[in-house]
């Protein structure tokens, strides 16, 4: 497969997978006293298909998980700001929803999930993220579990996709646009 021009590997897929298992410990740790019932894992695709499967394998807790289609991107670099959400999500109404995406990059896509699970009635929601562009987003949403804080480079592979390519990609990739 042909990758971009002036791209690197930023995380191999054998470093992905270690935080995995240590992101899920700290989430089993951090629902340990909590009724297994009240929890749901919603992950947001289609770029947290590969991580979303990893933690929920590692976690090994019997709660129900489900993905919602979310999209503000499309085939650009930036967002689009419009955050449009596809699947009906009004009849997410667990106690306790944790929120699971590849990454947190302006946080509009989070904040606006958040905003409609919280309307539904969910009480709590917490978010698990396996990159964070902090320095660019400077801090304005505080992930409660995360796997790595990266530059501002625009990153692929493991899930992410440069225009619908190279979601497939074992490794995390980053490359300057
Ligand atoms: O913090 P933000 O700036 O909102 O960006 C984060 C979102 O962007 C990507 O989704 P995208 O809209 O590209 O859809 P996709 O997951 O289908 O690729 C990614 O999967 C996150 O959901
Ligand atoms: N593939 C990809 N999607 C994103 N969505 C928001 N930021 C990014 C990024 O760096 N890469």
């Amino acid at each position: 497969m042909k990758l971009p021009p002036n791209s690197s590997v930023l995380f191999d897929s054998q470093t992905i997978r270690s935080r995995i298992l240590e992101i899920a410990e700290k989430v089993r740790q951090y629902y340990a006293s909590c009724d297994l019932g009240e929890i749901e894992m919603v992950w947001i695709a289609e770029g947290a298909r590969h991580f979303a499967d990893a933690l929920f394998n590692a976690m090994n807790l019997s709660i129900k998980m489900r993905s919602i289609k979310v999209s503000s991107y499309g085939k650009s670099f930036e967002s689009s700001g419009d955050v449009k959400i596809y699947d009906s999500i009004n009849d997410i109404k667990a106690r306790r929803v944790l929120l699971v995406d590849d990454i947190l990059d302006t946080g509009l896509t989070a904040k606006t999930v958040i905003a409609k699970l919280k309307s539904n009635g969910v009480e709590e929601v917490k978010t698990c993220f396996l990159l964070n562009k902090a320095e660019k987003n400077k801090g304005c949403l505080k992930p409660d579990f995360e796997g790595f804080e990266i530059p501002d480079k625009y990153v692929f592979g493991f899930g992410l996709d440069i225009a619908g390519e190279y979601r497939d990609l074992p490794d995390i990739m980053a490359f300057d646009y």
